[in-house]
């Protein structure tokens, strides 16, 4: 475990993950969206340039700089996701990994304070990401998405109960086509919370989007 938050804090902190970049934001300035994510109750974000345009090199260390202060400033979590380096240049509080990523255990070893996130699409990877020291785990994809165009075939929320069932009580995130339509039945599979995109990021207003959200999460 991170030595910034303890398991219970983690679990909290994942009840509504943002995850984005710029690519995400239909043209608007990450900053405000994230800005105003945050103001509508996010509990932890994840910087994740993916995409078209993404920016990369010394722009996007210039924008992950700004996102990590505002985080910094509102006590929600800074995690990274799949660049080891840039986690460690912004000062992250995590990494996010996935299976195509580098292997959990050597990042769990060369990061020992930062908290790890590794992705598992079924029992075994849950198991293996467990075993290999993983923090918490970004399970999905739940429902169709179109904001991952590499992602596995859609899961459904009966993943989480099978984990769950299955003896894996680290803390639990769904992600993928999560909406305030869908989100509650994905926390009563035995989720610790969702992790969402474009809900948030793409919504008209993102702070009402994530307020919304926070409301149906009973926050
Ligand atoms: C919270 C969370 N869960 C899953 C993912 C997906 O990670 P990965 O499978 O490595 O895919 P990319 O996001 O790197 O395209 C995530 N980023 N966050
Ligand atoms: C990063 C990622 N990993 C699995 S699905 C997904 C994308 C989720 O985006 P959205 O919330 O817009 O469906
Ligand atoms: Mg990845």
């Amino acid at each position: 475990m991170s030595a910034m938050l303890s398991a219970e804090e983690l679990r909290k902190a994942l009840r509504l993950y943002l995850v984005m970049g710029s690519p995400n934001c239909g043209g608007g300035d990450p900053y405000e969206v994230l800005e105003a994510a945050i103001d509508g109750g996010i509990t932890m974000f994840q910087l994740r340039e993916k995409g078209p345009g993404a920016l990369q090199g010394p722009e996007l260390l210039a924008l992950g700089a700004r996102l990590r202060r505002l985080c910094a400033q509102r006590g929600i979590p800074f995690i990274v996701n799949d660049d080891e380096r840039l986690a460690l240049e912004l000062e992250a509080d995590g990494l996010h990994i996935g299976q195509e990523d580098a292997p959990a255990a050597a990042v769990r070893e060369r990061l020992p304070k930062m908290i790890v996130g590794v992705s598992a699409h079924d029992l075994g990877e849950a198991q293996s990401a467990l075993a290999e020291g993983a923090d918490y785990l970004g399970v999905g994809p739940q429902y169709a998405t179109r904001t991952k165009l590499d992602a596995r075939e859609v899961q459904g929320p009966a993943v989480l109960a099978r984990m769950r069932a299955g003896g894996i009580h680290l803390p639990l995130v769904g992600i993928g086509g999560i909406d305030a339509t869908n989100a509650g039945a994905v926390i009563r599979a035995g989720a610790d919370g969702v992790a969402v995109v474009s809900a948030i990021a793409s919504a008209r207003s993102p702070r009402e989007a994530a307020a919304a959200l926070r409301a149906l999460l009973l926050l």
